[in-house]
């Protein structure tokens, strides 16, 4: 049994789809640290989340990050989406030469459990290519650099990237941006679970996590 610590059920829809084990939402709303880096939003909050739950926890702090910004909203995309909303940051973008965008997304794990001595580096093969000046700014993150002081609690992170462009809404499904977020012609809130978790960011992040801890 896993604990997904979000006040996301979409999120957690998108978990259930992709993973075998049963995911549980661990509706815990963990005091996110100020960081421009997903990877150690999640780590801190992955921490607490495990202190506080009764079993192994998954976090995820996902972004949108448009190109013409420089990477803004970011890790800043909740409060983006609560203040200014969706429609607006279209709106914003919509004169700009450049609409594209990526999602990202950095699922850190916990079960107060030691990993093995070399941490994998983070894939960063579907980055090839890409302009990842916007993207960095997501943070590049490692288990190394998030492991913290002495006794802290080793956090394992899985990282999802995927491109797309901002487009006017079209869509009810999924959530939060995804009606303004086309990818190969088609908006994520145009896709079902399953045709966005086998593109998405949060889908790559899950697959990795997925493989790893098949073999834990
Ligand atoms: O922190 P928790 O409780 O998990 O819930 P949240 O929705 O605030 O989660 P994030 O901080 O990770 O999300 C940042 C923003 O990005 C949006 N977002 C995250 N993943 C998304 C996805 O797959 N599709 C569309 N929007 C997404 C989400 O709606 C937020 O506005």
């Amino acid at each position: 049994m896993l604990n997904f610590v979000t006040t996301n059920p979409g999120k957690v829809r998108e978990a259930t789809a992709y993973l075998d084990d049963e995911v549980v939402q661990f509706d815990f709303d963990y005091p996110e640290v100020q960081a421009d880096d997903l990877g150690t939003v999640a780590a801190h909050g992955a921490r607490a989340a495990y202190r506080a739950a009764d079993g192994p926890v998954i976090v995820d702090d996902a972004g949108l990050f448009i190109d013409a910004f420089d990477g803004f909203p970011g890790p800043y995309s909740s409060y983006v989406e609560d203040r200014v909303g969706i429609e607006r940051v279209w709106r914003l973008t919509e004169p700009e030469d450049d609409h594209g965008a990526a999602f990202k997304t950095v699922i850190a794990y916990c079960d107060g459990e030691e990993f093995a001595a070399t941490p994998e580096p983070i894939d960063r093969e579907e980055r090839r290519g890409q302009d990842l000046a916007a993207d960095d700014r997501g943070g590049a993150t490692t288990d190394e650099q998030v492991a913290g002081g002495e006794d802290a609690l080793p956090v394992k992170l899985f990282e999802g990237r995927v491109p797309g462009d901002i487009v006017a809404p079209r869509g009810d499904g999924g959530f939060g941006y995804d009606p303004i977020f086309e990818h190969g012609g088609t908006t994520f809130a145009e896709m079902s679970t399953d045709e966005k978790n086998a593109v998405s960011h949060r889908g790559r992040a899950l697959a990795k996590f997925a493989e790893w801890h098949a073999g834990r």
